[in-house]
């Protein structure tokens, strides 16, 4: 039987995470302790997992956190306000507001009024497109985490036929740039895509950014693929059929253990990183 190598996110999110206790420890020594805020909007029960367990991951490695829930009924206005609130706060570094939202809010509209320096998710229309042109802003933080696992286990993209399944702002679209960046042939596939299966078929390199649980079936897979399941649905199931998938992939992440602690430790990360810019910047004024 195919023994595919097991993509361990939690390895990689370990060693990430171990680097930035100390960061964190010498930060809150000169007086800024690394602050992340999310804002989930509605009560959508797993939303509420997530946000709580970035917070706990904050707490772990002595961030700071804040989590701020609004009604489902709020209103685009109102969200605005609460964002433009944290940007004008000095003690929040980073500022995570949860996708998707409910449907009466202009969430293109919400991202972009993050400030770019707190901007520690990647999701404004700025620092996606900073990410696309690889210039200096955070990235997004799933897409970066797919990347982390890709360059941990050293896994080659460049040349690679890449798959994409799934386009939102915060996942496919912004990790189809990033390997196209690293010089992968990259598909960009949706809702609307034809012949979906045969198109997975040719790929060297599957990311599954569905949202739909066990979407991506092993026979759609050509024999030695690379599979990196970014999907986490009820139940801690991925978008992909672990076990069908696991025959006939040369690597793949598994879910729970995946993508997911990386994802977090990467939002820690992009938030410590926010935290050392803004004492830089105090330290300047105040010379
Ligand atoms: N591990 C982590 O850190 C993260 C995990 N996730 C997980 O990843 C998954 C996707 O999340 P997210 O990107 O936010 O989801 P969205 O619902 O925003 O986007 C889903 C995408 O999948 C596409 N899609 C839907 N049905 C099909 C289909 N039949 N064939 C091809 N494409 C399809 C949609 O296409 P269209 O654009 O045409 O509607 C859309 O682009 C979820 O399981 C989510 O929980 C998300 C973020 C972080
Ligand atoms: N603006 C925005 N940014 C996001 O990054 C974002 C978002 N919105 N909306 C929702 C999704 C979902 N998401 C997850 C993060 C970590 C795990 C994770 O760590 N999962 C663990 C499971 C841990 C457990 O269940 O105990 C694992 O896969 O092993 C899962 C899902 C981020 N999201």
């Amino acid at each position: 039987m195919n023994q595919p190598m097991i993509l361990d996110g939690r390895k990689v999110a370990t060693s990430i995470k171990e680097e930035l206790k100390q960061t964190v420890e010498s930060l809150s020594k000169q007086g800024v302790t690394p602050k992340l805020a999310t804002i989930l909007v509605g009560d959508n029960s797993s939303s509420k997992t997530y946000v709580q367990m970035k917070a706990n991951a904050c707490k772990k490695i002595g961030m700071e956190s804040e989590r701020i829930y609004l009604d489902e009924d709020t209103t685009t206005e109102e969200l605005l306000d609460v964002i433009t609130q944290l940007n004008e706060d000095d003690s929040v570094h980073g500022i995570l507001l949860q996708h998707p939202v409910p449907a009466q809010i202009d969430e293109r509209k919400a991202f972009d009024t993050i400030k770019l320096e707190k901007d520690v998710d990647g999701v404004t229309s700025h620092g996606f497109g900073s990410t696309a042109f690889q210039l200096n802003a955070y990235p997004c933080c799933t897409p970066a985490a797919i990347m982390k696992v890709i360059d941990f286990y050293d896994i080659n993209v460049e040349g690679k036929h890449a798959i994409v399944i799934g386009r939102s702002p915060i996942l496919g679209k912004p990790v189809s740039m990033m390997l196209l960046n690293r010089n992968a042939t990259v598909t960009m596939s949706h809702s609307k895509t034809e012949n979906l299966p045969e198109l997975i078929k040719q790929a060297d390199l599957v990311v599954a950014a569905v949202g739909k649980p066990n979407f991506v079936k092993g026979e759609w897979l050509k024999e030695g693929a690379v599979v990196l399941d970014a999907g986490y649905n009820e139940g801690n199931i991925g978008d992909v059929e672990y076990e069908a998938c696991e025959r006939q992939a040369s690597a793949i992440t598994p879910v729970p253990g995946g993508i997911g602690p990386v994802t977090i430790a990467t939002l820690l990360q992009n938030t410590v990183e926010a935290a050392s810019e803004s004492l830089e910047k105090m330290n300047k004024i105040n010379r």
